[in-house]
């Protein structure tokens, strides 16, 4: 870290921006030897970062044989109506209505032409801005809800309520600008990231855009924990790369019709079909989910929308394509409208 490090910091107000494009440089491709990866952690073990209190990331913690079934959901079950996703802007609402099976999974392929990842909203989440909408309200996925849930609980954070989620479909030259995700009203609650797929580098900075980040690598089954002082830190996901063996889905699915019978688990077996599908869009691509709770206990949304709720400058920024010194912040370029430009 040492070495790039210094010369980021010296960089003063851009060390992240500099940092954010040293590791999306194609040629030539970045040193890598500075980039922390957890894969040697025993699976489950939370690790806790010193240097940002509040941060947790457990390396795949998904039973032999799960992951599959989640890959499947991401794909297959949580962009279906009436989830707000961003390919409702450039698809007919009959090409929408049923993503999968109008193209059998390859939706992801076709429209995945441009190196920006896509996002699936849902509940109380416009398709085309950061503010959440009461009006917008879609229930939230069961499955995902309990598997959040017993995650933060295992963490130390009983009673999280899943309220919304992003889903971000990265190709294998997409990347995620440096955001700040601050549209929750309530942010003291964790929020959870979950990867599929092909691995990414991960940026976590501090409170200040401008501050350094810590680069880390994510793979298929990795979990992290946004809590406390570490929720609203800046991050970004300059680049993906290809998992190392033994860490795709792919791998680790085992025998995908079987997964362990568990008591009270939601998982189901994924289909041969399902499966072909979903391997084949992971050999090159990598999704990710984010799970928010929204409201405090008891909170409501404000009758009128407060000032703050409208213009969430840190999710703007992260589209920002970490080159030009602009940012992004007409409606237009809102981040989910700018995924699919
Ligand atoms: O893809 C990731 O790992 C990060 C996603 C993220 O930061 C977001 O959706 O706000
Ligand atoms: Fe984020």
């Amino acid at each position: 870290m040492a070495k790039m490090a210094a010369s980021m910091v010296e960089g003063g107000e851009d060390s992240f921006r500099k940092i954010f494009k040293f590791y999306r440089r194609r040629n030539p491709p970045p040193d890598l030897s500075d980039v922390i990866d957890f894969s040697r952690c025993a699976p489950g073990e939370q690790v806790r970062a010193k240097r940002a209190p509040g941060f947790i990331f457990i390396s795949d913690p998904f039973l032999r044989g799960t992951q599959p079934f989640w890959l499947r959901q991401c794909l297959k079950i949580y962009p279906q109506k009436p989830n707000i996703c961003n390919l409702d802007m450039h698809m007919s609402p009959l090409e929408t209505q049923d993503v999968w099976g109008q193209s059998e999974g390859f939706v992801f392929m076709r429209v995945q032409t441009k190196p920006r990842s896509l996002c699936f909203l849902f509940y109380a989440r416009k398709s085309n801005s950061s503010t959440y909408s009461p009006s917008s309200h879609t229930p939230f996925p069961r499955d995902l809800h309990l598997l959040s849930a017993h995650m933060t609980a295992a963490c130390g954070f009983p009673g999280f309520i899943s309220e919304a989620g992003i889903l971000n479909y990265y190709r294998s030259d997409s990347s995620l600008g440096i955001h700040v995700d601050e549209s929750e009203l309530d942010r003291t609650r964790p929020l959870l990231s979950f990867s599929f797929g092909q691995s990414a580098i991960f940026l976590l900075g501090g409170p200040r855009r401008q501050d350094p980040p810590t680069a880390m690598l994510m793979h298929s089954g990795d979990v992290m924990v946004m809590s406390g002082p570490s929720r609203l830190l800046y991050h970004a996901v300059p680049r993906i790369l290809p998992a190392p063996p033994g860490r795709l889905a792919l791998e680790t699915g085992g025998c995908i019709q079987t997964p362990p019978p568990q008591e009270g688990s939601v998982v189901e077996p994924v289909s041969e079909e399902e499966w072909a599908v979903c391997s084949r869009y992971i050999q090159s691509s990598r999704v990710n989910v984010t799970v928010r709770q929204v409201l405090a206990p008891g909170q409501n949304f404000p009758e009128t929308p407060r000032s703050h709720q409208t213009t969430d400058s840190g999710q703007t920024d992260g589209y920002d394509d970490g080159e030009s010194g602009k940012r992004k912040r007409s409606s237009s370029d809102s981040p989910y409208a700018a995924e699919t430009h």
